[in-house]
């Protein structure tokens, strides 16, 4: 697994009212096998990030290196990515093993492999008695697991996660986290994901970004918080609410500049 390193990273795009800058300046590192959240106001380049880390945008400002090497040149020695996002986008067509060993054959993944990438996969988030299910047979919740589960199955170096549980009933939402946590604990890859819900972060990541108008303007520590976690932890609760106040203030400051860097 490899360290990631995203150095003096800006972004612009071209729109109808002109250049509109959204990341400026974005300096970090992260460590192999660490759960970074992402938080920010919305429109403050969180998917745009998670989109050049993706390697899906490579016209940006500044280096995002894997083991000191660029990113796309990583993604073309195997490098690789899993990205889930706020809805399954599973193949309809398809069950659910289907839908996994289509992700495992354009990973180039040798088919004797398969079944027993499937079937760890399918059993760690509970949906093993239903691998031959198409996706309208299952629930919402149960077909986002089933993509975390087809994120996890081509073991990828890095896992990108766009507000994955945000469509979902809070009960159903922390049932998935623990499958997430689950699978992180048994592969052991970099999560980045990015969500709106303060409370969510804190209970997933080791280390929190805090983003305000296209800068990380806060980074919080939560590696001293031990896992299992509870929802009731006392020192997440304390986090969440700072997390809250920062996004407070940066909604207070004035429209169309960057947020201040932090002192
Ligand atoms: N393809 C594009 N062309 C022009 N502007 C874009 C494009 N993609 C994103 N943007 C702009 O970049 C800014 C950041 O968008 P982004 O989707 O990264 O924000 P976000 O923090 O993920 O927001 P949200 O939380 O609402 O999903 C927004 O102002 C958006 O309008």
């Amino acid at each position: 697994m490899q360290q990631i390193d995203i150095l003096h990273l800006g972004k612009s795009f071209a729109s109808s009212g002109g250049i509109r800058h959204v990341l400026h300046d974005i300096g970090c590192s992260i460590a192999p096998g660490e759960v970074v959240g992402l938080v920010g106001p919305s429109g403050c380049g969180k998917s745009t990030l998670l989109n050049i880390l993706a390697g899906l945008d490579g016209d940006y400002r500044g280096q995002v290196r894997i083991q000191g090497r660029p990113i796309r040149e990583q993604l073309g020695a195997g490098f690789r990515v899993a990205y889930v996002f706020q809805e399954p986008r599973l193949l309809p067509w398809f069950t659910l093993a289907q839908n996994l060993a289509f992700v495992l054959e354009a990973g180039g993944f040798a088919r004797r492999e398969w079944p027993t990438r499937i079937d760890a996969v399918l059993e760690a988030v509970g949906l093993a008695d239903y691998r031959n299910d198409f996706p309208a047979q299952l629930s919402g919740g149960m077909q986002q697991r089933a993509s975390i589960a087809r994120a996890f199955c081509i073991d990828p170096d890095i896992l990108l996660l766009d507000e994955p549980f945000s469509a979902l009933d809070e009960l159903t939402a922390r049932t998935l986290r623990q499958s997430l946590l689950a699978l992180w604990q048994r592969f052991r890859t970099t999560i980045v994901f990015v969500s709106h819900n303060a409370y969510e972060a804190t209970f997933l990541a080791d280390r929190l970004l805090v983003m305000g108008r296209g800068r990380i303007v806060q980074e919080i520590d939560l590696r001293s918080v031990p896992r299992p976690r509870s929802y009731d932890d006392l020192a997440l609760f304390e986090s969440s609410k700072q997390v809250i106040r920062i996004l407070e203030q940066q909604a207070a400051l004035p429209a169309g500049i960057p947020s201040p860097l932090p002192h």
